[in-house]
C-alpha cells in the first residue's frame, strides 16, 4: 500500500487562449479548468484510478484546501490530511497558442511541527511505500523529507526539485528528477539521453537505490542495480505537460505494486504519462487499457 505526502498541494488552474501572450492588455481565456494538484496528490489520484491501494496525505488550508478535499472525496481517493492555518496555493498553467506558461505560488508558510503531525498520519496507514512529492512550503527544509524517509519501516520515493534532492541525507528507494532537475542535482551534462542515463546512475550513490529520470518528449531512463533502461516517449499530440512526471512515476509504482519487473514498470509509466499529456490540466484520464497499450513502448538497455 502506498501513502503519498504532499507538503505543498495546489489547486491547478488551467486556462487556454487561442492567441499568444502579450503584455499591457486583457487576455481572455476560452476555457478554464480547476483540478486538485500537487505532485503527491496527482499520484494518489492516478494510483487510485489504477486500483492500487493508496492514501493521500499532506497539508491543506483555506478554500483551496476545501476544494482539494472535496475533489478527492468525489474521485474516491482515500485521504488523511493535516489542516494548516494558511490558504493552499493556486497554480496556473496558461496555454497560449502553442506555448505553455507554468505559474506556481510558494504556498502558505508552516511551522516544523506539521512534520510530526504528518508522520503520525503516515504511520497510522502502515504503508509499504511512501511517495513524497513536490516542493516544500516556506518554513520547511529538506529535513522534512528525510524525517518521513527515516520515520518508519517503508520504502520512500521522492519527487522534488534538484536543489532539494541534493540536500537529502536519508536513504531512498527512488527519486524522479526531470532533465533540468537532474542537471541541477548533479551538475552533469544532460544534453543527451546517454548523458542523462550516466548522470542518473551516478546520482544513485547519493542515497537512491534507483533513479527514474523523465526526459519529456525524449522519454525516460531508469537506472538501478540491473543497469540503465531507456524508454522512448510515445508519439502523441500533447495538450499540456503538467503532471506528466507524476504520471510517469505513478505508472512505475503501480506496476511495481503489481509485482512487475523494472522494464514493464518503465513501459507502464511512459504509457500513463502519454495519457495525461493528451489532456488539459491534471485531470485523471481513462487508464483502463494501460496494460495493453504499454506493449507499444520501446525499451532498450543502454
Ligand atoms: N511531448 C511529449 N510527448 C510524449 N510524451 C511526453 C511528452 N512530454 C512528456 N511526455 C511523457 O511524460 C513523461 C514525463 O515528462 P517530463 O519529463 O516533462 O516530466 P516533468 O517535467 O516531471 O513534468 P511535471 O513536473 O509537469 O509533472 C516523459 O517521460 C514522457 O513519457
Ligand atoms: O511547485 P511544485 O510543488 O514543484 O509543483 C507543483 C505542481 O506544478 O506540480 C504538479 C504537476 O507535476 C501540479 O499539480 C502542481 O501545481
Amino acid at each position: 500500500m502506498i501513502v503519498t505526502v504532499t507538503y505543498n498541494p495546489a489547486v491547478d488552474q488551467t486556462i487556454q487562449f487561442d492567441e499568444q501572450m502579450a503584455p499591457d492588455r486583457v487576455m481572455r481565456a476560452d476555457e478554464a479548468q480547476f483540478d486538485a494538484g500537487g505532485k503527491g496528490i496527482n499520484a494518489a489520484q492516478l494510483l487510485t484510478a489504477m486500483d492500487r491501494p493508496c492514501v493521500a496525505t499532506g497539508l491543506l488550508g483555506g478554500f483551496t484546501g476545501s476544494f482539494i478535499r472535496e475533489t478527492l472525496q468525489d474521485d474516491g481517493v482515500e485521504t488523511a490530511f493535516v489542516d494548516v492555518d494558511g490558504t493552499t496555493r493556486l497554480n496556473t498553467t496558461a496555454i497560449a497558442a502553442a506555448e505553455e506558461y507554468k505559474l506556481n505560488q510558494a504556498g502558505p508558510a508552516v511551522g516544523e511541527s506539521v512534520v510530526d503531525s504528518l508522520l503520525e498520519q503516515v504511520r497510522a496507514q502502515s504503508p509499504d511505500r511512501v511517495l513524497v512529492g513536490g516542493s516544500l512550503p516556506p518554513g520547511l527544509t529538506p529535513d522534512a523529507i528525510d524525517r518521513i524517509a527515516t520515520g518508519g519501516d517503508w520504502e520512500t520515493i521522492v519527487d522534488t526539485g534538484g536543489d532539494v534532492l541534493r540536500e537529502l541525507d536519508a536513504q531512498y528507494g527512488l527519486c524522479k528528477p526531470n532533465r533540468a532537475e537532474l542537471g541541477d542535482a548533479t551538475g552533469a551534462d544532460v544534453s543527451t539521453v546517454e548523458g542523462c542515463a550516466d548522470a542518473a546512475d551516478a546520482f544513485r550513490d547519493r542515497g537512491f537505490d534507483r533513479v527514474l529520470a523523465s526526459l519529456g518528449a525524449d522519454g525516460a531512463v531508469l537506472a538501478g542495480d540491473a543497469g540503465q533502461l531507456y524508454a522512448e516517449a510515445l508519439d502523441i499530440d500533447v495538450v499540456d505537460t503538467v503532471g506528466a512526471g507524476d504520471a510517469l512515476l505513478s505508472g512505475v509504482l503501480s506496476a511495481w505494486e503489481a509485482g512487475a519487473d523494472d522494464e514493464t514498470a518503465l513501459r507502464t509509466g511512459v504509457t500513463v504519462s502519454a495519457q495525461v499529456v493528451q489532456r488539459a490540466g491534471t485531470a485523471v484520464p481513462d487508464l483502463d487499457d494501460i496494460d495493453s497499450l504499454r506493449d507499444g513502448v520501446t525499451v532498450r538497455r543502454l
